[in-house]
């Protein structure tokens, strides 16, 4: 039995970003991250700001902590960070358990560590970060986590880059250039992640200066711009 560091569970929400957007899920966050990125939305996993909310929790705990705060109300279970790339066996488990019942099994990383669970994972996201986040790439690691994901054969794999800059920009065609057979999604980036209040006309005009980079550029032709949806309806709203 391997138990896993949760901070947060809620939901049923929507999922507000990439290759699944749209879709009713559930959140589980798991606490910890190898990284520091400047303007981490989730910086609560790792700062120790919410140390003391951090339960360590069987998959069997987590799969009927879901089933409580929904019950039979979904079918996708989304786990994020924090980075949960970071847990092993538990996590393997945590997925075993919401397929038996049915339920899809969509994961939320960087590219930092490579887990053989990737494998059984129905939607893996990741999320190399550009320089504004002030992380740096080990471009090794995403080559080797990318090579694993194609071998496995399942079309699950996507790539989604935040963009705060034209620097980030650049990043992200990087990224685009080496891998491109991966879905790639670009969402702008969040400059206040504390603002109270309705947040949505600035995303908005982030989101229209993003469009406008891809639009006048030949070399994305094949990427897709999305909002952080959750954020437009929900503005900085934790648990949503
Ligand atoms: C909080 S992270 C947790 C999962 C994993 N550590 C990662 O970064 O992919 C979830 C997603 O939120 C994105 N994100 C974090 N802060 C953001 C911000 N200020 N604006 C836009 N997206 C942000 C990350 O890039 C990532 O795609
Ligand atoms: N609704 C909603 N969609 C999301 N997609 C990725 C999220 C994350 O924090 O990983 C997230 C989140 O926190 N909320
Ligand atoms: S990798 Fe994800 S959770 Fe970790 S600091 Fe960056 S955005 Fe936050
Ligand atoms: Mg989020």
């Amino acid at each position: 039995m391997s138990k896993i560091p949760v901070i947060e569970m809620f939901g049923p929400t929507i999922q507000g970003e990439g290759a699944v957007i749209g879709v009713k899920t559930m959140f589980v966050r798991t606490y910890g991250c190898d990284y520091r990125c400047s303007w981490c939305d989730s910086a609560f996993t790792w700062d120790g700001t919410a140390k003391d909310k951090v339960t360590l929790l069987e998959p069997e705990a987590i799969l009927n902590g879901l089933l409580e705060l929904a019950g039979n109300n979904f079918d996708n279970v989304t786990i994020s960070g924090g980075n949960p790339a970071l847990i092993g066996e538990g996590m393997a488990e945590l997925i075993n358990l919401l397929h038996a019942r049915g339920i899809r099994a969509a994961i939320e990383t960087q590219g930092s560590r490579w887990q053989d669970w990737f494998c059984d994972v129905d939607v893996l996201t990741i999320s190399p970060k550009p320089p504004s986040s002030g992380m740096v790439t080990d471009w090794d690691m995403l080559d080797n986590i990318i090579d694993r994901m194609r071998d496995s054969g399942r079309e699950t794999c996507s790539l989604k880059v935040v963009v705060f800059d034209t620097v980030d920009y650049q990043y992200a065609k990087q990224v685009h250039q080496r891998y491109p057979w991966v879905p790639l999604y670009l969402q702008p980036g969040n400059e206040d992640v504390t603002e109270e209040g309705d947040i949505s006309a600035r995303l908005l005009a982030r989101l229209e200066w993003l469009f406008n980079l891809v639009i006048a550029d030949p070399g994305m032709n094949q990427v897709k711009v999305l909002p952080q949806l959750h954020a437009l309806i929900w503005h900085n709203k934790r648990g949503k």
